[in-house]
This record gives structure tokens, C-alpha cells and sequence, in this order.
């Protein structure tokens, strides 16, 4: 199969090493032309425009975007719009709302596949978990390079029709906001607790056989070891937050109670500001108990 792929970052480009491996034929272009030529060295055919990449797929186009989600996903398909017909497939493998998915898939000529991407720049050994929405016959028509792109046929699956596979991708950053919510409060109170234990054992210990073992928790296994266990030079705040702010909303809107992702979500929002909140509480109990008042310090 030839699949054209728009955008060569960190993930794009995973995909593009991944279905040359399994023996597809790849045109890459990235507004960064370093990018392309990077691509172009590891056995892509380089593209100068969106255009231009579209004019070389011929009829029946395979087209993956890897760009950031919002306003350069509507840009690539301004582009590629007057070059689409119902025969083309094109695979959205960003971030996306699912909204935004859903209007996309109504308004183009082409097949539009949402698909959910996690696993991130470790899928390039490993292969990523895709949650594909759409038509069925244009996610059928894609299993190879599905095949090549996840860890393996179980690693990939349609989940319904469109936006169904970036809203199943939402829910899943909700999750994990929460489990690093959970892992952050446990090994807090450990490091603040009354032994002084050594988390990176306690993190590998945990890792091999417990019930809570995850990759999540290899990943602070990896981090206090690379860091060191008071991750001294870590700022204590948390960047992100739109997927989880997605998933929250959403969650609002149909009743469905999620305090823990909520939480998470709070929490990260809070790491990134001075805590008004906490300074008028620390002002109140000087007003309702005449309990000294911490000041700033100069
Ligand atoms: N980094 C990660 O771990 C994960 C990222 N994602 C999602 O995958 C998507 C891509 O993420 P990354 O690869 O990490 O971002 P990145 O910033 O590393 O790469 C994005 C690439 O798109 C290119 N680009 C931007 N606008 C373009 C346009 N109009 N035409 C052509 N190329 C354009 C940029 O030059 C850049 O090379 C995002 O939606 C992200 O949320 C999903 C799962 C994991
Ligand atoms: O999708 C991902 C992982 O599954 C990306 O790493 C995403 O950027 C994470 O979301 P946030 O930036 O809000 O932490």
C-alpha cells in the first residue's frame, strides 16, 4: 500500500518508520523541511506541499494526519479538499475532539477515520493502541498499515462510527490523568511518610507482581531513577490539561459522575497558579479563630 503522511513530529514520524518497516510504500511532507528530509533519508518520498503529496498518491489516496490537534487539522484538509473523492481514505491520528472529528467526517468527499493514538514516542519500538472511527470499509481497507502502526492486529480496533475512536481516546486521557493523580498522592505520602524509603525500590518492587504494576509506574520507576527520589530539579507544575478538560465536560453533560479524573483535572489547573483559594482560607481562620496568618514571604 502507498499512505501519504502529513506531519513528521514525534508521532508522525513513528508512523512513517513503521509502515516502511512492514514494506509499504510512504510520501511524507511536514511544513518543516528538515522533517522531510529526515523522512526522505529513512526511505520516504518527499513531498514540497500538501498538494504536491496529494498529486502523488494518485487515485484511491491512504492519507495519515499526525499534526496538532485544532486549526492545522482543518488546514491540511482545506488543502486536500479539492484533490478528494469518496474513493480516498484519510486517518485523523491526532488528538482531536471528537466534535471536531464528527464535522469533519460530514464535510469531506473522503472516508474519514478518527483515530485515538496512544502510546507515544515508546510505540516506536513498541507499536501504538489505535481507536478508530468511521466507515467500516475504509477502516477494513486500512488493517495493513493499522497492522504495522499498533503493537499488532489486537492492538488496533474500529470502535463505531465517526468520533466514536477520538471520543474512546478522550476517555482514555481521563484515565490517565486520574492513575497519575493516584500514583503522585501515594509516592508523596511515602516520600512525607514516617520511613525513609528509597521509591525507586519501592516503585520496581511494586512493578514486578503487584496489583497496581502498570507502565505508568515503570515510567516513576524511570523517573526516580533518572531524577533521583526527591526529583529535586522537577518545577512542581503540570502543563496540558484539554483532553481531561474534554472528558470532564463531557461527563457533566450526560450526569455521569467522575470525581477522580475531575480531581486530577483540578489539580493540574491548580499547580499553575497562586492559590487564591488557600490564601483567603489562611486569611478566615484569623477572622473566625484569631489563628495567626502566614504572610508571603519577602
Ligand atoms: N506526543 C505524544 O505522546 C502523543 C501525541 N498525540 C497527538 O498526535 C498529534 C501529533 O503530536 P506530536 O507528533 O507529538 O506533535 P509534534 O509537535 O512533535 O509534531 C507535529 C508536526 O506537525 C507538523 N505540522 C504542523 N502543522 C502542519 C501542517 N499544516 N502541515 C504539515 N505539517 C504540519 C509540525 O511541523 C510537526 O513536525 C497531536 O494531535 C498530539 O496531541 C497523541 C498521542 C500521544
Ligand atoms: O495523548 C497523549 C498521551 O496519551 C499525549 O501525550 C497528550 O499530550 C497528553 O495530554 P496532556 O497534554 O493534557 O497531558
Amino acid at each position: 500500500m502507498q499512505l501519504g503522511v502529513i506531519g513528521l513530529g514525534r508521532m508522525g514520524r513513528i508512523v512513517v518508520d513503521r509502515v516502511l518497516a512492514a514494506g509499504h510504500e510512504v510520501v511524507a511532507f511536514d511544513i518543516d523541511e528538515e522533517a522531510v528530509a529526515s523522512a526522505a533519508e529513512a526511505g520516504a518520498e518527499p513531498a514540497d506541499s500538501i498538494v504536491d503529496l496529494a498529486d502523488r498518491l494518485g487515485d484511491g489516496k491512504r492519507i495519515w494526519l499526525m499534526v496538532p490537534a485544532g486549526d492545522p487539522v482543518d488546514a491540511a484538509l482545506d488543502e486536500l479538499e479539492p484533490r478528494l473523492s469518496d474513493a480516498d481514505v484519510v486517518v485523523d491520528g491526532g488528538n482531536s475532539h471528537f466534535e471536531d472529528s464528527v464535522r469533519r467526517a460530514e464535510t469531506t468527499d473522503a472516508a474519514y477515520l478518527d483515530c485515538g493514538t496512544s502510546g507515544g514516542p515508546a510505540g516506536a519500538e513498541l507499536g501504538f493502541s489505535l481507536m478508530i472511527g468511521g466507515p467500516e470499509w475504509a477502516y477494513d481497507e486500512l488493517v495493513p498499515v493499522f497492522d504495522a502502526v499498533a503493537t499488532g492486529p489486537d492492538g488496533h480496533d474500529r470502535m463505531g462510527p465517526a468520533g466514536s475512536g477520538h471520543y474512546v481516546k478522550m476517555v482514555h486521557n481521563g484515565v490517565e490523568y486520574a492513575l497519575m493523580q493516584a500514583y503522585g498522592e501515594g509516592f508523596e505520602l511515602l516520600h512525607e511518610g514516617r520511613y525513609d524509603l528509597d521509591l525507586e525500590a519501592v516503585a520496581r518492587t511494586w512493578n514486578n507482581g503487584a496489583v497496581i504494576r502498570s507502565w505508568l509506574l515503570e515510567l516513576c520507576e524511570e523517573a526516580f531513577r533518572e531524577e533521583g527520589t526527591d526529583l529535586d530539579d522537577v518545577a512542581d507544575h503540570v502543563a496540558g490539561g484539554s483532553t481531561g478538560t474534554w472528558t470532564v465536560r463531557e461527563a457533566l453533560e450526560r450526569e455521569v459522575p467522575v470525581p477522580l479524573i475531575h480531581g486530577a483535572l483540578a489539580e493540574r489547573f491548580g499547580s499553575r497558579r497562586d492559590r487564591f483559594s488557600r490564601r483567603l482560607a489562611n486569611r478566615l481562620r484569623y477572622g473566625f479563630g484569631r489563628h495567626e496568618v502566614a504572610r508571603r514571604e519577602e
